[in-house]
């Protein structure tokens, strides 16, 4: 069994506690109380390379990142440096996340917040919106295609901006087929945890014009946002260096000064 198998087992094991807990019903009350999705897309495209800034405790190849003992304030943190959205992720046993740590971040922030999970049903999506997600992410690596096709239009429906993550051309294809508009190339193999920074070169030539690309894992700093840019990126997202740094607005500040440098518009 990979990595990712393994953590979608426990997934589906924590998911089925919640169902039993909150109906669909419920969840689809919440998320009509909730402030109307923003605009993922928009949010993360435009003249700079933009930057998506994740709240995340551990990882599955590094285990403890950092205790975050306030996700909002690190979310603000994120937003005073010129974050264009925040990532949190809500998978609590191999990241330490939660559903909490989503509604406080978005209680605090005016950018877009992805929900950041391993989404195999809408009623995951229903609790993105309740708990006031603007995107959400969908693993291609985790889905069969018509699962796939399904969460992506449902994500949309409900006003939810899927953002579709790939780590191969076949994948690219998929997500293409399934109609991203976002997608995200993740250098971190999940079946494995590894780390190859030139996957989004071999990949994102395949994204056809017209979807944003996101450069996803592995950047260290300002210089991994520029090689990443001048390969096609969009947008870059950005977790355990921001998390583990000493000051994480000045880190994020550096980045979105790297992405918004005048050479880097040239062949945007
Ligand atoms: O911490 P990093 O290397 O900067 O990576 C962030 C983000 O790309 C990574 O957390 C991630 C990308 N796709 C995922 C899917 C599930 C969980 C986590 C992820």
């Amino acid at each position: 069994m990979s990595v990712l198998d393994e953590i979608i087992e426990g997934v589906r094991a924590d998911l089925a506690e919640r169902q039993a807990r909150v109906s669909l019903d419920q969840l689809k009350e919440r998320a009509a109380a909730a402030p109307p999705a923003k605009d993922g897309v928009a949010a993360l495209k435009g003249d700079s390379v933009t930057v998506i800034c994740e709240v995340k405790r551990s990882s599955p190849s590094k285990g403890a990142l950092a205790a975050i003992a306030d996700p909002a304030g690190l979310a603000a943190d994120y937003e005073a440096g010129g974050a264009a959205a925040i990532s949190v992720l809500t998978e609590r046993r191999r990241f330490g996340g939660s559903l909490a740590d989503l509604s406080e971040v978005r209680a605090r922030v005016d950018v877009p917040v992805l929900r950041k999970d391993f989404v195999v049903t809408s009623y995951q999506l229903w609790e993105a919106r309740a708990h006031g997600a603007d995107l959400v992410l969908l693993i291609v690596a985790a889905l069969d295609q018509p699962a796939l096709v399904s969460l992506v239009e449902r994500a949309e429906s409900i006003g939810l901006t899927p953002l579709v993550e790939v780590h191969d051309e076949d994948e690219v294809e998929r997500a293409v087929d399934a109609g991203a508009r976002i997608i995200g190339v993740n250098a971190r193999d999940l079946r494995t945890l590894q780390v190859d920074r030139s996957t989004f070169e071999r990949v994102a030539p395949e994204i056809p014009e017209g979807i944003v690309r996101v450069a996803e894992s592995g950047v260290r700093g300002p210089h991994d946002l520029i090689a990443y840019a001048n390969e096609g990126a969009d947008a870059v997202l950005v977790g355990e260096s921001l998390v583990t740094g000493r000051d994480p607005r000045t880190a994020v500040a550096d980045l979105v000064a790297a992405g918004a440098h005048p050479a880097l518009r040239q062949g945007r």
